[in-house]
């Protein structure tokens, strides 16, 4: 089942249009990366999600139901993160949690259960004395209180320490393999998204330019190899026969699909009689490859 599902979702502010047709799926049980430079249309799109920014009917889908006509129901089965938690900065972590209780009727007993599960243990203390990673984890906590089955984080990792951002993605992956919870997280960093989600979208000016598993983005990456011989000119036109090459200074690179070519490209030096000095594959990682996506030129 899809948790969420936009179609041809479009927003304007005034004459200018932000979100051009976007159609996001989000599979229950995934963890699913929201990529986009900044401007790009992440925060714009999480408000639509959550019913903030008015859209067209049936443009925005939680749970199977439209945003526009169900919003109370579908978002007693949301918690989100947007930027930083909105906390009492003069209570505990307990009493914040307290006061959430109170106001959704949720039984006390969930305020240590959560607490464990973010690893608050020290819940005595005023929240102006916490950390951004304890702040951002007591955040987390808040938005769990209900049991949600979908979590909307916006950058939760902005703003935290290595430490920080190693406990966030533990909990993350926790909430999800655990507790199953569907995990929808915009960011803009991609080594942690790389790390952490399952799926991946890339927004570039308010269109998605990729979405799939975060194994399909690795196999659209363009691998390079990297060859010096003997006679780098001869070795190019022989190459050049089965693959595009770029013939630099002292170094030629072939673009190749998969690692058998590179067995296919020392055969064919070894049978010209050309010494391979180097034969080394070059793979663009997420980074490069979100830059190439998300630029244009
Ligand atoms: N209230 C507003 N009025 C007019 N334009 C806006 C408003 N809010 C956002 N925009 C514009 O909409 C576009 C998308 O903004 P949005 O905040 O959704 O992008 P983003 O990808 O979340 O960026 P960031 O990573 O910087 O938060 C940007 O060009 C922004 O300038």
């Amino acid at each position: 089942m899809n948790v969420i599902e936009t179609k041809s979702l479009v927003y304007d502010f005034g004459s200018k249009p932000v979100l051009n047709g976007i159609d996001l799926t989000v599979q229950k049980g995934s963890i699913f990366g929201f990529l986009g430079p900044n401007g790009s249309g992440k925060t714009t799109t999480i408000r639509a999600l959550l019913g903030l920014a008015r859209v067209p009917e049936k443009s925005v889908m939680l749970f199977g139901k439209d945003i526009r006509t169900h919003r109370i129901e579908i978002l007693k089965n949301i918690g989100s993160l947007i930027e930083y938690p909105a906390l009492y900065n003069h209570l505990s972590g307990y009493d914040n949690l307290h006061i959430l209780c109170n106001l959704t009727s949720t039984p006390k007993k969930r305020i240590k259960e959560l607490l464990d599960l973010v690893l608050l243990t020290d819940c005595s203390k005023k929240v102006s004395k916490y950390s951004l990673g304890m702040k951002q984890r007591l955040g987390i906590a808040a938005a769990l209180l209900t049991d949600p089955e979908l979590l909307i984080l916006d950058e939760p990792t902005n703003g935290l320490d290595p430490a920080g951002i190693r406990d966030m993605r533990h909990l993350i992956k926790t909430l999800n393999q655990d507790f199953g919870k569907t995990i929808f997280i915009s960011s803009h960093l991609l080594y942690e998204v790389e790390m952490m989600c399952s799926h991946l979208a890339i927004l570039k000016e308010g269109k998605l330019v990729f979405q799939g598993r975060a194994c399909e983005l690795k196999n659209k990456y363009t691998k390079l190899l990297l060859v010096d011989t003997s006679d780098n000119k001869k070795s190019a036109e022989l190459i050049e026969q089965q693959y595009p090459v770029k013939l630099t200074e002292n170094l030629i690179e072939a673009v190749v699909k998969e690692e058998k070519d590179t067995a296919v490209i020392s055969r064919i030096l070894f049978r010209n009689d050309i010494d391979i000095y180097r034969l080394e594959p070059k793979s663009q990682n997420l980074e490069e490859l979100f830059f190439n996506l998300t630029t244009n030129d």
